[in-house]
C-alpha cells in the first residue's frame, strides 16, 4: 500500500555540536539527510515526501535535492520550535490514507521495516518501530536509585512511526488544545487513548544525536548492513 512520509528536519542539532544542523554532516560523502531521501526515493510504496525544514536553510535543501534528483519530494514545508510544531506542520501537507513521520537524523532505515510497518498501520491504525531494551534500567533522583524498572516490557521506540492521516492529524489537534508535549508522534496518539502496535526494528536504526553516534555510523556504513538497501 502506498504512502506518503513526512521528514523532520529542522532542528538545530545543538546536542551535536558540530556548528550547522546535524543534517549535513557528510558520512561517506553525502550528506546525512541525502541517506534518508534516499531509502525513500527506492521505495515504491513511498508516493510522495513532505520534507520539514528550517526556512534559513531552504536554498542547501533544494541544492540537494537537485544534486541528488529526489523526485518524490513534492513539498518544502517550514518547521516549528518543536519537533512535534515540524511534524504537524508536515503532516497538514498530506493527503494519503497512511503516512510515515520519519526523522531526517535516522539515515540507517532498512526498507523491509518500512513494510512491516506499514501493513500493521493499516491493521491497526498506528504503529511505530521499536527494539526491546538490552540494559537494566534504573529510576534515579540526584544521583541516587529510587527503583529499577522492570526490563521485559520496555522498549527503545524509533521512527518511522505510521498512522492513518486522519488519526494522528487528530491526535496532534488534541496534543494543542491540551497542551501535550510528546517526544514522539506515537505518544499524542497515546494521549487520546489509541493504541499504538510495535513492530520490531533494529538496533543499527540509530538517530544521530551526539557527537559519539557519528562513530556508530561510520562502523554501520562501513559495514555489510551500510551497504546493502535492504
Ligand atoms: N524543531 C525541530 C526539532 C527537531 N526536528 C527534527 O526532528 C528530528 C529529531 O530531532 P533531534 O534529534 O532532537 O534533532 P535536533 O533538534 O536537530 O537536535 P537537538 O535536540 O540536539 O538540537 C531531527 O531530524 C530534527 O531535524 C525538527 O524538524 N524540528
Ligand atoms: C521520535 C524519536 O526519534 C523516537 O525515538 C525521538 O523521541 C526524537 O528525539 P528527540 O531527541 O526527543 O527530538
Amino acid at each position: 500500500m502506498d504512502y506518503q512520509v513526512v521528514i523532520p528536519a529542522a532542528g538545530s542539532g545543538k546536542r551535536m555540536n558540530a556548528g550547522k544542523n546535524k543534517q549535513f554532516i557528510l558520512l561517506k560523502g553525502k550528506p546525512v539527510i541525502v541517506h534518508t531521501l534516499t531509502v525513500f526515493e527506492q521505495d515504491p510504496a513511498c508516493s510522495g515526501i513532505i520534507l520539514v525544514i528550517n526556512e534559513k536553510e531552504k536554498g542547501d535543501f533544494l541544492k540537494l535535492i537537485e544534486l541528488y534528483h529526489f523526485k518524490k519530494v513534492k513539498q518544502l514545508v517550514a518547521g516549528g520550535a518543536e519537533r512535534q510544531e515540524s511534524v504537524y506542520n508536515g503532516l497538514k501537507a498530506c493527503d494519503s490514507d497512511i503516512v510515515l513521520v520519519h526523522d531526517g537524523a535516522r539515515p540507517f532505515i532498512r526498507q523491509s521495516h518500512i513494510r512491516d510497518l506499514v501493513l500493521s498501520a493499516q491493521e491497526a491504525d498506528a504503529a511505530t518501530i521499536a527494539v526491546p531494551v538490552k540494559d537494566t534500567i534504573k529510576k534515579a533522583e540526584n544521583l541516587q536509585v529510587v527503583e529499577t524498572i522492570e526490563r521485559s516490557s520496555l522498549w527503545l521506540v524509533q521512527t518511522p512511526q505510521a498512522f492513518r492521516l486522519s488519526l494522528i492529524l487528530s491526535a496532534h489537534e488534541h496534543a494543542v488544545k491540551h497542551q501535550f508535549a510528546g517526544t514522539d508522534d506515537a505518544s499524542l496518539v497515546e494521549f487520546m487513548k489509541h493504541r499504538v502496535k510495535i513492530v520490531y526494528g533494529d538496533y543499527t536504526n540509530i538517530k544521530l544525536t551526539t557527537p559519539d553516534d557519528l562513530l556508530f555510523a561510520k562502523a554501520i556504513m562501513e559495514s555489510e548492513r551500510g551497504k546493502s538497501d535492504d
